[in-house]
């Protein structure tokens, strides 16, 4: 190992303690981007990163995104940019992270207050955001800091790109990164994004695949206000009946997407490419771990590898206006409106998907003869993304990989979606990789997230690692 790098790697060791308050303070601050009046505290996260990323040397600039489409009360989140570093001998990295959360609540089933980084005896370190995605934001902070700190010269020029308005989509953030593509992104090598998680829990891998998302609502209503079941039961029709039977045909118990047309759309699976599942470091064993259950679809690794990243899903993912608290209310919602996804994959083009979306809906709603009315919204879409994992970027990550764990990293796909992964590698034109820090089990998105403080820590190596990597490898563009 180059003695830069041992030097590295004791002063991340030695600065841990300060790395975990800096994760510390970034969970306590609730940046809930779904939540219309958590948006101060979105804002208030991202002056937390500018005032962080001005304190370590960098030059950081607040850019604002207007107001929020659909929502034109509400302004969106500024993406906060950085640099640091600017020397023309130096290669230039551009890193993308997302400083918004997924809503929490201690009542959805947390152990613990879900904005207080709580640490367990097994170095578990629980918080919303904390592995989706503030610590592995946090951690090119750290790494710059930990270079600082050891006084070895920083191996890249590093611009930083990070957004709060991920988990709602990426409002807005299209249309900035096209824009500054010529500009403040004009000197970009290679683009590196850590917001996606290990298959496992041991084994780090580098990722050159990610689904899309097509966010849809069905709206259903009828009568002009909510009703007393005792008193309208049996005489008006009622739109929760209707919106249970229309979100009902979308999918079934196996997953399977009924609605018509789908399947013909995904690219046919080649034998060179189903055979690439079987040596993937992955056991039903890790699914039911990071599942919390047994409930799962297959019964072997590669089905479901390849249900998880080369196949479509859609999933249901709840009813607004529907009457959900503990309880028995009596009452008849006048409007509902339900809320699927669907997670797409090559070659699915996103206005056929809404197009054939749309004429199921339509053909379900008209089959079951109501005079409610029923609108499908597309509320947002994403396009799915596959890389070649033969770049000099992919090499260098590989390469810290090694550096850091002593193993070499599975080449995945992902079943999740990053909207902007796309957007990033067509704008700058240049080869995008994804560098994992948190587990399978970290449950993002879930109760109880979490990134281990081994990961953590690691991670911060392995970023540093990565830049220190990329600074040697040859610029063979492939
Ligand atoms: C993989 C990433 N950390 C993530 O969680 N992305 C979200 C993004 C999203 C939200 N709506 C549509 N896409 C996800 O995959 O759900
Ligand atoms: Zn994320
Ligand atoms: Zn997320």
């Amino acid at each position: 190992m180059a003695p830069q790098l041992d030097a590295y790697f004791s002063k991340v060791d030695e600065l841990q303690d300060h790395f975990i308050e800096r994760l510390r303070k970034a969970v306590a601050i609730p940046s809930v981007s779904s939540e219309d009046d958590r948006r101060p505290e979105v804002v208030r996260m991202g002056k937390f990163l500018e005032s962080e990323l001005k304190a370590l040397g960098a030059h950081v600039e607040a850019r604002p995104l207007g107001p929020q489409p659909h929502k034109e009360y509400l302004e969106l989140p500024p993406v906060i940019i950085a640099r640091y570093g600017e020397d023309p001998k130096k290669k230039t990295i551009l890193v993308y992270g997302h400083y918004d959360v997924q809503p929490a609540a201690k009542e959805d089933g947390w152990a613990t207050e879900p904005f207080e980084l709580t640490i367990d005896d097994k170095g578990r370190m629980f918080g919303r955001g904390s592995t989706d995605d503030k610590g592995p934001v946090l951690g090119w902070l750290n790494a710059i800091e930990a270079h600082q700190k050891a006084s070895i010269d920083f191996p890249v020029n590093l611009l930083m790109c990070f957004e709060g308005m991920e988990e709602y989509g990426s409002e807005g953030l299209d249309d900035f990164i096209n824009a500054e593509a010529k500009k403040f992104f004009k000197d970009t090598d290679a683009v590196c994004i850590s917001d996606n998680y290990w298959l496992g829990t041991e084994k780090p891998c580098l990722t050159y695949g990610l689904r899309g998302c097509s966010y849809y609502s069905i709206e259903i209503s009828g009568p002009g206000q909510d009703l007393h079941s005792g008193v309208f039961g049996g005489t008006a029709q009622e739109p929760m009946t209707d919106l249970v039977r229309v979100m009902g045909s979308l999918v079934d118990t196996n997953g399977k997407i009924q609605i018509d047309g789908i399947k013909e759309l995904v690219a046919p699976l080649t034998e060179e490419e189903k055979s690439l599942y079987k040596d993937i470091a992955f056991t039903m064993d890790n699914l039911h771990e990071s599942l919390g259950s047994k409930t799962t679809i297959f019964e072997d690794k590669e089905s479901t590898l390849m249900a998880r990243w080369r196949f479509p899903s859609l999933s249901l993912h709840g009813i607004e206006g529907a009457f959900s608290a503990p309880g028995a209310k009596t009452v008849i919602p006048a409007k509902v409106i339900g809320k699927f996804s669907i997670r797409t994959v090559p070659n699915m083009e996103i206005p056929e998907v809404n197009r054939l979306v749309e004429a199921h809906v339509n053909k379900v709603f008209k089959s079951l003869n109501s005079k409610n009315t029923c609108k499908v919204i597309e509320q947002h879409s994403g396009k799915w993304w596959v890389a070649s994992p033969k770049h000099w970027n992919f090499t260098a990550a590989a390469k810290a990989v090694e550096s850091v764990f002593k193993v070499q990293p599975d080449l995945t796909r992902e079943g999740g979606s990053i909207p902007v992964t796309l957007t990033f590698e067509q704008a700058t034109g240049k080869n995008v990789l994804l560098l994992p820090m948190g587990s399978s089990t970290d449950a993002a998105h879930s109760i109880n997230e979490k990134l281990d403080k081994r990961n953590y820590i690691e991670g911060i190596k392995l970023l540093g690692s990565y830049l220190a990597h990329v600074a040697e490898e040859p610029m063979n563009e492939s």
